[in-house]
C-alpha cells in the first residue's frame, strides 16, 4: 500500500432519512431492466444517495426499516477502508495498462464468508497471488497491478430469488452481508446487522493484508516460501520453483553490480482490493468525500465493479458508480452490443479518462469469439481508453452429474486463448484477468494439471458460491498467461 492522503468527511447528508434505505419507497427488485424516471449519466446531479431513485435490481428487501436505519447509521460513522491516495495510486498504475503498459491480476473468493475467515485463508489467497504476479511480471516483462477481490466480497447477484430443497422455497443466499448460508427461514432473513459485521471483518482482512504487503512477507528474496505445500509437489509447483529460481539468480546479479535489494520495490509490494459494487446502501454509507480535491470516493474498496445482472444504463448501480471517484470495472456478457457498451463507457467515464474503467468480459470462448471483436471495434471506434480484462470464469460455469456447481480447467483455457487470439487480431492490448481463486486445496473446479474431476468434486468442496480456481490451478492458468504475453512480445518461452 502507498502513502496516502486522507478522506476525512463522513458521507454527508447525515440525517437518518436521507442515509437510510426507505424500503417503502424503493430500491424496487425488477428483472425486467424498465425505465426509470432518472436516467445516470445525464447532467442531473449526483449524491451518494441519488442511485435510490432509480431501479436497483437485485437488492435485498428489509422487513424493519427502523433495523436497516440502524445499521447503515452505524455505518456511516466507521472508519475508512482505503483512503483516497491510494485509490489515486491503483487509477495511475491502470491508466498505464490502457497504454498497452501492465497487466492487471485479479483475484480471489467468489463470496468471503464468516465462517471461511482466518488469517492463515488470506494469507494462503495472497501468497498464491504474489505467485502468480511473479509469474506474470517475470514472463511478460510487464509490471502487474495486483488486486483482490477480498475485504469486501460478500454480496452476491442470484438467478433465482428462491432456492427449493425437497419441496420448500427459501430466499436464496445473497452473501454473508445480507443473509445466511443455511437452509432455514431464520438464516435466510435479510438483516441490515451482517452488512456491519461484513464491515469489522473486511477491517480485519485488510489489516492482514497491508502487514503482509509490506511487512516483510512479500520480500522478493522470500518467493520460495511463497509455494504453499500442496502445490509443491505438483507439476505446477516445480515449474514454479524453476522460475523463482532464476529470479533468485536474476537477484544475485543485481546485488552484485551494486543494486540495493532491500529497497521497497523489492522488499514490498502494492496491492489493492476491490468487489462487486451490489449492496447499495453500504457501498453509499462507506462513500466519503475527499478533503483534499472535495471528491467522493467510495472508501469501502480501491476499485469496484458492476456485475452483469446490475449494468442497466437506468439502473441504480450505474447512477452510485458514476459519481464516485474510485477506478471502475463492469463486467459485459455477449448480452452486451456495442452501441450499449459505449452507453455505459459514456455514462460511468464520461470524461473519457484513462485508467478509470476496465471492462470484464466474461462470455465462453465460442460467444467471445463472435462478441469481442465488435465490442473492441466500437471502442476504437470512439477512441475510448479502456482496460480490457478477461474474466474466463463466469461464463464457464456448469452443474456436474454428481449436483456440484463447477467449472472446467479447458474451457477457462479456451477462454483465455480467445482473449488473446481476439486482442492479437484487433491490435489491442489484454489488459488482465479476473478470476475466483483461493489459496486453499480446494475440489471445485474439474481439470488442470490438479486432476480433479466429477467424481473428486466432493472431497473438498467449500465454497460459499461459485466454484473457485486451487491455488495450483490458478499457477497453471498465471504460466500459461505469461507464455502468451511472451509470445505477443517476442519472448522465448518460460
Ligand atoms: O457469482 C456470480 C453469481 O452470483 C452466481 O454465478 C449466480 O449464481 P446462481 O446462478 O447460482 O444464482
Ligand atoms: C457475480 C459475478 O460475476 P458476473 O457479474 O460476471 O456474473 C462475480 O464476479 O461473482
Ligand atoms: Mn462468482
Amino acid at each position: 500500500f502507498v502513502p496516502t492522503s486522507l478522506v476525512t468527511a463522513p458521507a454527508a447528508p447525515t440525517s437518518s432519512s436521507s442515509t437510510s434505505l426507505n424500503v417503502a419507497s424503493a430500491p424496487r427488485v425488477n428483472s425486467s431492466g424498465s425505465t426509470s424516471s432518472f436516467p445516470p449519466g445525464d447532467n442531473k446531479a449526483w449524491s451518494p444517495d441519488s442511485w435510490k431513485n432509480c431501479i436497483a435490481k437485485q437488492m435485498p428487501v428489509y422487513e424493519s426499516q427502523e433495523e436497516l436505519d440502524a445499521a447503515v447509521e452505524t455505518l456511516n460513522r466507521v472508519a475508512p477502508l482505503v483512503f483516497a491516495g491510494e485509490v489515486r495510486s491503483l487509477h495511475e498504475k491502470l491508466a498505464r495498462v490502457t497504454q498497452g503498459q501492465g497487466f492487471v491480476l485479479m483475484g480471489g473468493d467468489c463470496a468471503e464468508s464468516f465462517k471461511e475467515f482466518h488469517v492463515n485463508h488470506i494469507r494462503d489467497t495472497f501468497r498464491v497471488l504474489l505467485q502468480m504476479a511473479l509469474v506474470l511480471t517475470f514472463g511478460s516483462a510487464m509490471p502487474v497491478v495486483k488486486i483482490g477481490r477480498m475485504a469486501g466480497q460478500f454480496a452476491k447477484p442470484r438467478s433465482e430469488p428462491n432456492e427449493v430443497i425437497d419441496g420448500v422455497s427459501l430466499p436464496s443466499y445473497r452473501g454473508d452481508n445480507v443473509n445466511r448460508e443455511e437452509f432455514t427461514p431464520e438464516a435466510r432473513r435479510n438483516d441490515p446487522n451482517l452488512m456491519v459485521d461484513a464491515y469489522h471483518q473486511s477491517a480485519q482482512t485488510l489489516n492482514i493484508l497491508r502487514a503482509f504487503s509490506t511487512g516483510g512477507f512479500a520480500d522478493i528474496a522470500r518467493l520460495h516460501a511463497w509455494n504453499l505445500d500442496f502445490v509443491e509437489d505438483t507439476e505446477e509447483g516445480s515449474r514454479y520453483q524453476k522460475l523463482a529460481a532464476k529470479i533468485d539468480e536474476s537477484l544475485r546479479f543485481m546485488k552484485a553490480i551494486g543494486i540495493d535489494t532491500s529497497k521497497p520495490e523489492f522488499t514490498s509490494v502494492d496491492f489493492y482490493t476491490a468487489h462487486e459494487c451490489l449492496l447499495l446502501p453500504y457501498e453509499q454509507a462507506l462513500t466519503r468525500q475527499d478533503s483534499t480535491t472535495g471528491k467522493w470516493y467510495d472508501c469501502s474498496a480501491h476499485m469496484l465493479w458492476v456485475g452483469e445482472r446490475t449494468r442497466d444504463l437506468d439502473g441504480a448501480h450505474l447512477e452510485f458508480t458514476r459519481g464516485v471517484g474510485n477506478p471502475l470495472g463492469v463486467k459485459v456478457s455477449d448480452k452486451c452490443t456495442p452501441e450499449e457498451l459505449i452507453r455505459i463507457i459514456d455514462t460511468m467515464n464520461p470524461q473519457n479518462v484513462p485508467g478509470k474503467l476496465s471492462i470484464i468480459v466474461r462470455m465462453g470462448a465460442e460467444k467471445l469469439r463472435k462478441n469481442l471483436p465488435g465490442l473492441i471495434r466500437a471502442v476504437q471506434r470512439e477512441g475510448k481508453a479502456v482496460v480490457w480484462i478477461s474474466d474466463p470464469v463466469h461464463g464457464n460455469t456448469r452443474k456436474s452429474e454428481s449436483g456440484f456447481k463447477t467449472r472446467d480447467f479447458d474451457n477457462i483455457r479456451a477462454e483465455l486463448r480467445a482473449f488473446f487470439d481476439v486482442h492479437d487480431e484487433m491490435g489491442s492490448h489484454p489488459g488482465g484477468v479476473h478470476i475466483e481463486m483461493t489459496g486453499e486445496d480446494v475440489t471445485e473446479c474439474t481439470g488442470g494439471v490438479s486432476a480433479v474431476s466429477d467424481e473428486t468434486l466432493n472431497k473438498n468442496y467449500a465454497t460459499a458460491c461459485d466454484p473457485r480456481l486451487n491455488g495450483s490451478q490458478a499457477l497453471e492458468l498465471a504460466f500459461l498467461i505469461a507464455e502468451r504475453m511472451r509470445l505477443r512480445t517476442g519472448l522465448p518461452p518460460l
